[in-house]
């Protein structure tokens, strides 16, 4: 049996392959193609964009974006053993993807992609936080992505759209929500992927806003909001006293009481002290 793109399915791919899943590389294969399409549907219009891929392994998913008309697909993966089934790929779609063999922590994708660029990946989950967290963080103003269409464990999903007096609320939701809408767009079952991890998982969509929601330092931000939940249950001028000794001061300046605790503070609230730490 040949899908749409007259490429055969996954599990004839797997099989002449011989790419049997391997935990140290966080492989859970997203084997229904149905499945990688809505995936890739979930991304966008893909047809003027570059998309980051990470961790295509035998390219479910990097066929779904290819197939939703992704102008040209840059996938990295770790795993030498999936190279040959994705340069089958590849030959169907000349010049359209590329694949980059090497670990997505090491490598730094951002001059071999043309802008506009979206990225799209079911990530190792020992890896995808770290790299949220990189996407997140840069250094320019508009981010260089246009879109994250991600799949995490459901944990870590809840952790990105969390809102403010959840346990969920933290870094995570704070530096998302302050440059990006980020929203939850499926939810997947353990039996979804093969093999099936022990854990549920989640689909996040990521939009980048025009400008972030309220201004602040970047660097700052992310400083004064690491210190604040890296001690959530103390109190703000405790978790914070590391940034001076006026850091009551500071935090009454934001309109923050200084004996809050951070996961009750809203996004605004921490835009508000980092401008206010900003300003000594
Ligand atoms: C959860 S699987 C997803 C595979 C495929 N995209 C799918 O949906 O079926 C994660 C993939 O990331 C690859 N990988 C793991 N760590 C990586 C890293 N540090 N850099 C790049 N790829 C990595 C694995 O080899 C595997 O192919």
């Amino acid at each position: 049996m040949s899908t749409i793109d007259h490429l055969p399915p996954l599990r004839s791919v797997i099989r002449d392959h011989d790419l049997s899943a391997r935990k140290s590389m966080g492989q859970n294969f997203l084997l229904d193609l149905n499945l990688t399409a809505k995936i890739a549907r979930q991304a966008g219009d893909l047809s003027a964009c570059d998309v980051l891929e990470i961790g295509p392994g035998p390219g479910g998913l990097t066929r779904g974006l290819l197939a939703q008309g992704a102008r040209r697909v840059l996938a990295i993966e770790k795993d030498a053993r999936c190279l040959p089934a994705l340069a089958e790929i590849a030959a169907v779609y000349p010049g359209r993807l590329e694949v980059m063999n090497g670990d997505a922590l090491e490598i730094d994708p951002l001059s071999a992609l043309t802008p506009p660029i979206r990225v799209a990946a079911n990530l190792p989950y020992n890896v995808g936080t770290e790299l949220l967290v990189r996407w997140l963080t840069p250094q320019i103003w508009p981010p260089y992505w246009q879109s994250l269409t991600l799949m995490f464990q459901r944990e870590v999903a809840e952790r990105i759209v969390a809102r403010p007096g959840s346990k969920a609320y933290g870094r995570l939701a704070i530096l998302a929500q302050w440059r990006a809408d980020a929203r939850i767009v499926m939810q997947l079952p353990p039996d979804a992927f093969t093999p099936p991890p022990k854990v549920s998982s989640s689909v996040v969509q990521i939009t980048a806003l025009p400008a972030p929601r309220y201004p602040a330092d970047p660097y700052v931000l992310s400083k004064v909001v690491a210190m604040a939940f890296n001690q959530r249950r103390k109190m703000l001028r405790a978790a914070l006293k590391g940034l001076g000794p006026d850091i009551e001061d500071r935090l009454l300046a934001a309109g923050i009481e200084p004996t809050e605790r951070a996961e009750r503070v809203s996004l605004e609230g921490f835009c508000a002290l980092a401008r206010a730490v900003a300003a000594t």
